[in-house]
């Protein structure tokens, strides 16, 4: 049908002559009415090609805040277009690192020519620097056509392309991670008039991590499948019941438990976007709204480390307060009104350092311990990285000793992930948590050293602040404080307590020995000053 229509329209100046002669009245009792017809209508649209003019649309990246869905629409069909057949005459290629083949782009100002029925589409990419300095360049496309076929345009052609990309989307299994690009700007000559687009950057989420891979309790993680597919599936609840439909998770737990990897379990579970969220790149409450406002539905914000980033530029006050609780007053405010079927994310490694406002119940929706590795966690990486799905032999001891000591599933992955058979690495592990039972006891027995002597009231932590004083004095203490780091609880097992006991009782006398001198010469002075 297409190639018909092309082969008509090369054929133009022949309908003239068939209008012509369709026009006469002998020739037109003497053809079909249907073909008469087409005849005149072809031409009169032939003929408007000429006599109407050209309209050109333009489709900004960017609304005010958010994206332009039209725009990006635009952008997957032009890519589309000519990686499959209309090449325009300038355009880019490139291939990066991990991609398998390489990628053809549109260039700007080049036409890109489409056509739709009939109708003959140019394309052409625009951009424009910003208005001030720090303004991020626009961009936009330009769709030129003829006149006539406006409605055509507007409503079939954009909304055809709008529609399949929304369905390629949906269908879509890479789930994106978007960082924001830059700091937002807070140079105060442009406070007022500065751009608030927020530039999100993104990579696909290239990770494989999925809740089955998840080294966490089994029924906490059905727990949490569950509840995301009532959310996914609670539209109507949502509305019934007024509430807006969004969710909120707190995770926490130490370093490398999980926590990330979780939230990219739940992200390709829901098939959802991540938004990471970096505070320390928010500079006030209007940022924070216009990040809030430039993200997407069906997507998950993430504010990692809660605890210690909240950070807000209080325009009355002209300085930076550093608060959860106006973080959540703004969330509550302007996260329960933007957009629809979103999550938010957030994580920390200390909940006890969490305003109470935050853990308040109704404020976050979930709290999702994630815990040092227990065995049914380790059987999951077991399975994960060594491939056994039965019992295996150490598999009691390990049971043994993992019930002892605390290790993140990182620190297990690590292991997991050296070389050697099955047998070999897991006997690697054996060793590494047995080192870990070992240092455990040498820091319990340190402690009780430390509390026993008489002739100090040390704690362990005012210890350590003695190993750090010693580290800028003398070598021999700073060779003790990479050896203690009890923040870590990691001891050498060759550490010798007993022996830095002993060098801080020496530091003790020595400091009082000083003390004695110095009030000995500030006496000694003040006699001959007398
Ligand atoms: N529960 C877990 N299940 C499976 N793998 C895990 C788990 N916890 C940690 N890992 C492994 O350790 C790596 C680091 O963990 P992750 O970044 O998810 O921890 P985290 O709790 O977010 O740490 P942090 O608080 O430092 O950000 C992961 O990429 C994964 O390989």
């Amino acid at each position: 049908m297409f190639s018909f229509m092309e082969m008509l329209k090369s054929l133009t100046p022949f309908f003239t002559a068939a209008v012509v002669i369709v026009l006469s009245p002998f020739v037109r009792e003497r053809i079909p009415v249907e073909v008469s017809n087409y005849l005149v209508s072809t031409f009169k649209r032939w003929l408007a090609r000429f006599c109407t003019p050209h309209v050109t649309v333009v489709i900004e990246e960017k609304g005010e805040l958010k994206s332009n869905q039209i725009y990006e629409a635009a952008q997957a069909h032009l890519h589309t277009l000519i990686s499959d057949s209309r090449k325009p005459k300038r355009f880019k290629v490139s291939k990066e690192d991990r991609q398998t083949a390489s990628v053809i782009d549109i260039m700007k100002d080049v036409d890109v020519i489409d056509y739709f029925r009939e109708i003959k589409l140019k394309w052409k990419l625009r951009t424009e620097k910003g208005e001030f300095p720090y303004s991020p360049t626009k961009k936009y496309f330009e769709l030129s056509f003829d006149k006539v076929y406006e409605m055509d345009v507007l409503d079939s052609y954009l909304q055809d392309i709008v529609d399949r990309y929304e369905r390629i989307r949906k269908e879509e299994q890479v789930v994106k991670i978007y960082t924001c690009k830059e700091k937002l700007r807070a140079h105060h000559y442009y406070e007022q008039e500065r751009d608030r687009n927020v530039n999100w950057s993104y990579v696909n989420l290239d990770h494989s991590a999925t809740f089955d891979k998840l080294a966490m309790n089994p029924e906490k993680k059905e727990m949490l499948k569950d509840d995301l597919d009532r959310f996914r599936r609670g539209k109507a609840l949502y509305k019934k019941v007024g509430k807006s439909w969004k969710r909120g998770y707190l995770l926490y737990g130490p370093p490398g438990t999980g926590k990330s990897s979780l939230i990219a379990a739940m992200a390709n579970y829901l098939k959802f976007n991540i938004y990471d969220l970096n505070l320390s790149a928010v500079l006030s409450n209007e940022d924070l709204r216009s990040i809030l406002l430039s993200t997407t539905d069906r997507s998950i914000l993430v504010i990692e480390d809660v605890d210690c980033c909240t950070k807000f530029y209080d325009k009355e006050k002209k300085e930076y307060t550093f608060t959860q609780s106006g973080l959540l007053n703004i969330m509550d405010g302007l996260w329960s009104s933007c957009g629809d079927e979103r999550i938010i994310v957030f994580t920390t490694n200390h909940k006890d350092r969490l305003d109470a406002a935050l853990l308040r119940p109704g404020r976050m929706d979930v709290h999702v311990h994630m815990s040092y590795c227990t065995m049914d966690g380790f059987k999951i990486l077991a399975s994960n990285y060594l491939n056994i799905e039965a019992d295996h032999q150490l598999y009691r001891q390990i049971e043994g000793l993992l019930e002892n000591v605390e290790v993140t599933p990182a620190e297990i992955t690590d292991e997991l992930l050296k070389s050697g058979g099955t047998d070999v690495v897991l006997g690697g592990l054996v060793k590494f948590l047995e080192l870990r039972t070992l240092q455990k006891a040498k820091v319990a027995e340190l402690k009780e050293l430390l509390k026993s002597d008489d002739n100090t009231d040390v704690d362990v932590e005012e210890f350590v602040k003695f190993l750090k004083e010693e580290k800028r004095k003398n070598a021999n203490a700073a060779e003790a404080e990479r050896l203690l780091k009890i923040d870590n609880t990691y001891v050498d097992v060759d550490f010798d307590g007993e022996g830095l006991v002993k060098l801080f009782k020496q530091k003790k006398l020595e400091d009082a020995k000083a003390a004695e001198a110095a009030k000995v010469n500030i006496q000694k002075n003040h006699k001959n000053h007398n």
